[in-house]
Parts: C-alpha cells; sequence; structure tokens
C-alpha cells in the first residue's frame, strides 16, 4: 500500500486516532463489542436494529408460501435469502461511505416494528438475550400467508491482517401450509478498507439454507481477493439432501453478485430468473415514535448516546454510554443478589430443539455451539401474547 494511500478516506483531524485504533488490533481479543474505536466509525444504530434486514421485501419473503412445488420453494427460499445479504452486509457502506462500529446493545434491549404492504403485515420483534456473549434474537412473522422467520446470532472475531468474524447461530424460516422448516446458516465474513480507513463487509466461504423437504442448497462466497476475482460474487446450488458434491443431482444454479444482480438457472440450465438488487423495491419498516416507545427499545435508550455521536462529540458520547452501562451492572448486581436471571420478555432458553438438532445434522460440519450463544433461544408465543405489548 503506498504511503499517500493510506487512511485516505480518515477525517484529517481523525489520522492520529484512526492509526492508534488499528496499533491496537494487534492485541485484540476477539470481543467486537469492548472494542474501541474513533468518533468517525461509530454508528448510532444497534445491533438489535439488524434484524430487519431480514424482511425488507416482504414480498420475497412470503414468496415460498405461494409455491406448491417443493423443489420451487426452496429455490424461492435461497432467492430470498440471498436478496437480504445487500441490506445485511452492504447497506451502512453504500449509505454512509463506510463500514461502521454499531451500537453494542444492553441485555432486555427491542427493537419492534412491522412492514405493511400488500402481502399484509410482517411483524418483527428483536431483543438482545444475552450479553456474555451478545446474542441478538428475533421473530419475524406474517400472519397472512403463514411465514415466520426465527433465529438468534453471535458474532466470534478474530484478527489476522484484518478482522475476521465467524457468525454462530441460525434462522428457521417456518411455512405454515406445508408444515415445513428451512435451517439458514450464516456466512463467515472480514473487513475489507481497514488500513485506507474505509471499512466494508466481504463475505467467505459459504452458507447452506437445509429444507425439512429434503432439499438443501450451498451458497459459495467470494471478492475480489488479491490477484483476481468481482468484489460480492456467489454461486448457489439446489440439491436434494445428501447430493451436494453430485453435479447430475443439482435442481438450481445461482450465479452473480448478492449487491448487484444474480441469475437463477434450473437443471436444463435455462433462466428461471434475473434478480436485480438495485432495482427490487423495499418496504418501509414502520417503528413507534421515540415518545411512545418501551424504555427498552433501542431507539429511545440510545437516544442521548445518537446525538453525541452525531454532534461527534465524544465526552459525550462516553458520559451518555457510561449511564447504560452503569444501570446494566446495577441490575446484574441484583439480579445475582436475588439469584435469579434477566427475564426475557420475548424469547426463551431451550434446553431440547429437536427440529434444529435434526436440520443442523445436514449441515457438514454443523453443530449447534450452545456455549457460544448462551444457550438456543426461541420466540415464546405465550409471553409475547400476555406481556409483548405493542
Ligand atoms: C468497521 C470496523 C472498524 C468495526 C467492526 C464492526 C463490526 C463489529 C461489524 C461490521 C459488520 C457487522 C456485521 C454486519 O455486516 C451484518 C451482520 C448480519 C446481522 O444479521 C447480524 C450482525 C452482523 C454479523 C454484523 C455484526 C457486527 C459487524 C461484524
Amino acid at each position: 500500500m503506498p504511503a499517500e494511500q493510506e487512511a485516505a478516506a480518515v477525517p484529517p483531524q481523525a489520522k492520529g486516532s484512526w492509526s492508534s485504533f488499528l496499533k491496537s488490533m494487534a492485541s485484540f481479543n476477539g470481543d467486537l463489542s469492548s472494542m474501541t474505536a474513533p468518533a468517525f466509525i461509530l454508528s448510532t444504530t444497534s445491533l438489535t436494529e439488524f434484524s430487519a434486514y431480514w424482511s425488507e421485501m416482504p414480498r420475497l419473503l412470503t414468496a415460498p408460501a405461494k409455491e406448491p412445488d417443493p423443489q420451487k420453494r426452496t429455490m424461492l427460499v435461497m432467492k430470498w435469502f440471498i436478496s437480504t445479504l445487500k441490506q445485511q452486509y452492504a447497506s451502512r457502506n453504500e449509505k454512509l461511505g463506510s463500514e461502521k462500529k454499531p451500537l453494542n446493545p444492553f441485555l432486555g434491549e427491542l427493537f419492534l416494528g412491522k412492514w405493511e404492504d400488500e402481502e399484509g403485515v410482517t411483524q418483527l420483534v428483536s431483543e438482545q438475550v444475552s450479553h456474555h456473549p451478545p446474542v441478538t434474537a428475533y421473530n419475524i412473522h406474517n400472519d397472512t400467508h403463514g411465514v415466520r422467520l426465527q433465529g438468534y446470532n453471535a458474532q466470534k472475531a478474530s484478527f489476522r491482517t484484518t478482522i475476521h468474524v465467524k457468525q454462530v447461530g441460525h434462522a428457521v424460516l417456518h411455512l405454515d401450509k406445508y408444515n415445513e422448516d428451512y435451517l439458514i446458516t450464516f456466512p463467515p465474513l472480514h473487513i475489507e478498507g481497514l488500513i485506507t480507513g474505509s471499512p466494508y463487509v466481504e463475505l467467505n466461504t459459504s452458507s447452506y439454507i437445509i429444507g425439512s423437504n429434503g432439499y438443501a442448497c450451498r451458497i459459495d462466497y467470494s471478492g475480489k481477493g488479491w490477484v483476481s476475482g468481482t468484489k460480492n460474487s456467489l454461486h448457489a446450488t439446489v440439491y436434494p439432501h445428501g447430493k451436494e458434491k453430485d453435479k447430475s443431482s443439482i435442481l438450481y444454479t445461482a450465479d452473480g453478485s448478492w449487491t448487484d444482480s444474480f441469475t437463477i438457472k434450473d437443471a436444463k440450465k435455462s433462466v428461471v430468473d434475473v434478480y436485480n438488487a438495485k432495482k427490487e423495491p423495499k418496504t418501509p419498516l414502520q417503528v413507534a415514535p421515540i415518545a411512545q416507545q418501551d424504555p427498552l427499545e433501542s431507539r429511545r435508550a440510545w437516544q442521548r448516546v445518537a446525538e453525541a455521536i452525531q454532534k461527534g462529540d465524544m465526552n459525550a458520547t462516553s458520559y451518555e454510554k457510561n449511564i447504560i452501562e452503569e444501570k446494566q451492572r446495577e441490575l446484574r448486581k441484583r439480579e445475582a443478589g436475588e439469584k435469579r436471571e434477566w427475564e426475557r420478555r420475548y424469547f426463551t432458553r431451550m434446553e431440547s430443539a429437536p427440529v434444529l438438532e435434526k436440520l443442523t445434522k445436514e449441515v457438514p460440519g454443523g453443530s449447534l455451539e450452545r456455549d457460544q450463544t448462551n444457550g438456543v433461544w426461541v420466540f415464546d408465543g405465550e409471553k409475547a401474547r400476555v406481556g409483548g405489548g405493542r
């Protein structure tokens, strides 16, 4: 990297703090929440909000529920999943010019909202169910089409020339009409552009979608690389369980870019669909005005921190963050004294999860990794009915 190109995107007054940040990464302990980043890279959005990326185009989420053929349904689940990647991994870069460090949610933090469009109402509940390690759980459901997505995720990071993140956890898409489940695993990622001060996410290796209908999908990710390759590329295949390596069993393929467009072909290599991420219309998420939100709701709880970050006032940011952290420490102390755990508002830790366990066995090297997510988390409909409110 030529010296003059180094940290080119870093504001002049932040060059010192960016190089200190890069140096501090050499002793990074893998805990993303404890990473102290310079002000210009801080986001005003909490990780609990990221759960909304799963359904910004409800039409694609509900499409599999309308398809009677199980192979095509699996292909439509694949199409929806790939369509969410741009929002999940590239939207901050596109909107803000670089990836940012999200706010680290506190235990019990909530993010609630809904999408209303021609698909009916699609409801979102996102809750921080664990602080050590940080785990976010979510439930997204559309009763008009009998579609439910629930999942939880944690991140395990390491530093080798850049930040590498392994995602732990999974999501399950359930279709009522076919009583079908699709286990979704998450791709590992790494941060590019760290040296130049304009970080962005690139996805690595592969992730899986395993249907209880006997079909599965593997998505391979590749990026620009040192010598060749194209940014944000993917190659995906749909195949019957156990036939991942058998080319003659491939039912559908998808090739292209998860930030631009990809083409889906059938077994005869005929084009079935071309998805263009730049043209697909999104439905805006509706979130209650801050004044009407529960005190645990993300935008209300972080309001003063977000204002301080926006002003670039680091002293006020630390002061306001400290108030939240102090309150959390007090709560944990009280719970320890009373020998009880924080009561999650919408989710419950499950001792046994037979459907998940069965589908996980179909993922090469798959395991539920309960110890890394403080348990297996499921949406608790009864809790939501009794105390969930909105
Ligand atoms: C920018 C850099 C200097 C700081 C590192 C920030 C780091 C903690 C952020 C960067 C990207 C974030 C990913 C994000 O791309 C998307 C998702 C998908 C979502 O479903 C779950 C959260 C996750 C994995 C974010 C975690 C925090 C990441 C790694």
